[in-house]
C-alpha cells in the first residue's frame, strides 16, 4: 500500500508549521524524512496518517483520503507519533496481550509472539515490569515494540532513534529494514545517519529534506 502526500502544508493563524510538499512512498519501500528542528516532519508525518488535516493538498493511504477516524485506515496504518498511552496496572506484557486481542491475534500463541516481541526490542527480561519502571531508553524500546507489534501495512515513526544507544539505533534500524524488506511501507522521520543509511539500502527508498518555512521563504527573498 503505497502512501502519499500532494502538496500539503500546514497553517495555524499567523504560523506556517509545514511549507507545501508532496512526497510518495511506495508500497514496500521506506520513505526517511529530514530536515533541522522545526522543518515539519512530525507536522508531515502527522498528515499522512489522518492525525491532522492539512490546510492546503491531500494525503492518501492507499487509495483512501487520509483519515484516521477511517477504519480501513486505521488498521493499515501503525505509527509512533508522540507518545502512545500506557496504563500504570499493566505490565509491558500486559500491553502487547491487549493490543493482540484489540487486533484480533490468535490466543493460543499470544503469549510467544508477546515474549518475540520484547525479545525483538532487547527488553525481553522486562515483561513484567510497568512502564512507570522504565528508563528512557527502554521506554522508547516498549513504545516502538507495542507499534511494531500490531499489524499494519504501513508503519510510521517519529524519530525512533531517540534516546537509544548505538546498539539499540542499529537493532531497531534492523528490525524497520526487516518490515519493509516483508513489504511494509515505512515513512519514518529521523535525525540519526545510522538508522537512515540502514534503512534506505533498496531500489525504491528515499530520503527527502525538508526545508523550514521562514528559511525557504528567505531563499526566495535572496532569488527573487
Ligand atoms: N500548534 C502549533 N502552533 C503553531 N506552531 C506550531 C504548532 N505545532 C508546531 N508548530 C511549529 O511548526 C513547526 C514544525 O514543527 P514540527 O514539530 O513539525 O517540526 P519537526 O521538523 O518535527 O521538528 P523536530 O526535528 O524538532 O522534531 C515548528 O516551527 C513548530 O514550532
Amino acid at each position: 500500500m503505497d502512501v502519499r502526500a500532494e502538496d500539503v502544508s500546514k497553517v495555524i493563524g499567523p504560523a506556517t508549521l509545514l511549507a507545501p510538499v508532496s512526497v510518495t512512498a511506495p508500497s514496500g519501500s521506506c520513505l526517511v524524512l529530514r530536515g533541522p528542528n522545526g522543518s515539519g516532519k512530525t507536522t508531515l508525518l502527522r498528515i499522512l496518517i489522518g492525525m491532522l488535516p492539512a490546510t492546503t493538498g491531500q494525503a492518501f493511504v492507499g487509495d483512501a483520503p487520509a483519515d484516521e477516524r477511517d477504519p480501513a485506515v486505521r488498521a493499515a496504518v501503525a505509527a509512533l507519533v508522540g507518545a502512545p498511552a500506557t496504563y500504570r496496572d499493566l505490565t509491558l506484557r500486559d500491553h502487547l496481550v491487549l493490543l493482540d486481542a484489540t487486533w484480533a491475534g490468535d490466543a493460543d500463541t499470544s503469549d510467544d509472539r508477546v515474549a518475540s516481541a520484547l525479545s525483538d526490542l532487547g527488553i525481553g527480561d522486562l515483561g513484567g515490569r510497568f512502564p512507570h519502571e522504565l528508563s528512557s531508553g527502554q521506554t522508547q524500546l516498549f513504545r516502538l515494540a507495542l507499534t511494531l507489534f500490531r499489524p499494519g501495512s504501513v508503519l510510521v515513526l517519529d524519530e525512533p532513534e531517540q534516546r537509544l544507544d548505538t546498539s539499540k539505533r542499529t537493532l531497531v534500524a534492523d528490525l524497520i529494514a526487516a518490515r519493509r524488506d516483508a513489504g511494509t511501507t515505512v515513512v519514518l522521520a529521523c535525525h540519526d545517519p545510522i538508522i537512515t543509511e540502514l534503512v534506505t539500502g533498496g531500489p525504491t527508498d528515499q530520503v527527502v529534506d525538508l526545508v523550514a518555512a521562514e528559511a525557504r521563504a528567505e531563499g526566495q527573498g535572496h532569488d527573487g
